[in-house]
């Protein structure tokens, strides 16, 4: 029996394929404008993935119109962007700790997506603005149809993006002028110049066709020794925050356990007869 998901307002959960978790934000009406609801939600479902054992990939899109237009700017999340009425009476250094608090929560609602063992594949369409942006940059592999449209758009808010653009895009990018002009400027670009900027691995034509395609690749990603995989992305991630010595360090360490898996004999038992890939046990 495979595990069942817990249930959120504004996420809806779903298994397209044995191993394969759909994580869909589902507030079309507001065109998935974050509020505090749907951002503490993506953080726990991130979290419940990451040691569900029937999950080995998981595909994040969004429902309706486009994938993200941003903070919910009319709700309590923007509080902390907006004076409102009575504030003058609570004390700076307070007011301060309370918007700091806040930014080191939503930073570690998108960070549960990039530690997530799994590897995390986004389906874009539309609209990709603001705080979508820093979502995406916490995903392992970006996939996006031609309509969406893309806006490193805090500058244009009076703020400099905090929840893991300005730390994560250069990164992903390998252009620390493109990702400065971007977001200096907060200019709309699209799909294709995404594409070639490095940020997206693939453009399709429609939303069916991006969500197909993704469905697909996490499907195949699934059907690899959960083992490998997992290992794959938690070095990954330690190698791009640290020296190629020291992460040579980390995957020696790390695999010191891992090569005496059942999945290491069983695969290579496979390879040896050109059989199918072996069914792996759950992790
Ligand atoms: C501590 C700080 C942490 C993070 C900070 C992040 C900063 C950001 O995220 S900056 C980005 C803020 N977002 C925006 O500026 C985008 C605003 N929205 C748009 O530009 C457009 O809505 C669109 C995304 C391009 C989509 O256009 P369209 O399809 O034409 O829809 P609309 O008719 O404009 O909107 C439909 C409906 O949704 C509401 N809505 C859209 N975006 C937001 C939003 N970000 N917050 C709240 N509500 C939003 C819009 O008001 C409409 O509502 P109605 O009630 O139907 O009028």
């Amino acid at each position: 029996m495979a595990t069942s998901f817990p249930s959120f307002e504004h996420l809806v959960l779903s298994r397209p394929f044995p191993f394969v978790t759909h994580v869909q934000m589902n507030r079309p009406n507001q065109r998935n404008a974050l509020n505090d609801k749907i951002w503490k939600e993506l953080g726990d479902a991130f979290e419940f993935l990451s040691t569900d054992p029937d999950c080995r990939s998981i595909v994040l899109s969004g429902a309706g119109k486009c994938f993200c237009s941003g903070i919910d700017l009319k709700s309590a999340a923007s509080g902390l962007l907006m004076n409102v009425e009575g504030d003058e009476e609570v004390d700076v250094a307070r007011k301060a700790r309370y918007a700091r608090d806040k930014i080191k929560l939503y930073q570690k609602y998108f960070t549960a997506i990039e530690e997530c063992p799994k590897p995390v594949i986004v389906a874009i369409h539309g609209a990709c603005f603001g705080a979508g942006i820093d979502m995406i940059t916490a995903c392992d592999i970006r996939y996006a149809s031609r309509d969406a449209a893309f806006c490193i758009k805090e500058v244009d808010i009076g703020l400099a993006a905090d929840v893991g653009t300005l730390n994560r895009l250069p990164k992903i990018v390998g252009n620390e002028g493109l990702t400065r002009e971007l977001a200096y400027t907060a200019r709309v670009f699209n799909a294709e110049q995404a594409l070639n900027y490095g940020l997206l691995s693939k453009v399709l034509a429609n939303y069916e066709e991006v969500l197909a395609a993704s469905l697909n690749l996490a499907n195949e990603i699934a059907s690899k020794s959960p083992v490998a995989v997992q290992g794959t992305k938690l070095t990954l991630n330690y190698s791009r925050d640290h020296s190629v010595r020291d992460s040579l360090e980390f995957v020696a360490n790390w695999n010191q356990s891992q090569l005496l898996s059942d999945d290491v004999a069983k695969s290579a038992m496979a390879a040896i007869a050109k059989q199918d890939i072996p069914v792996y046990s759950k992790l």
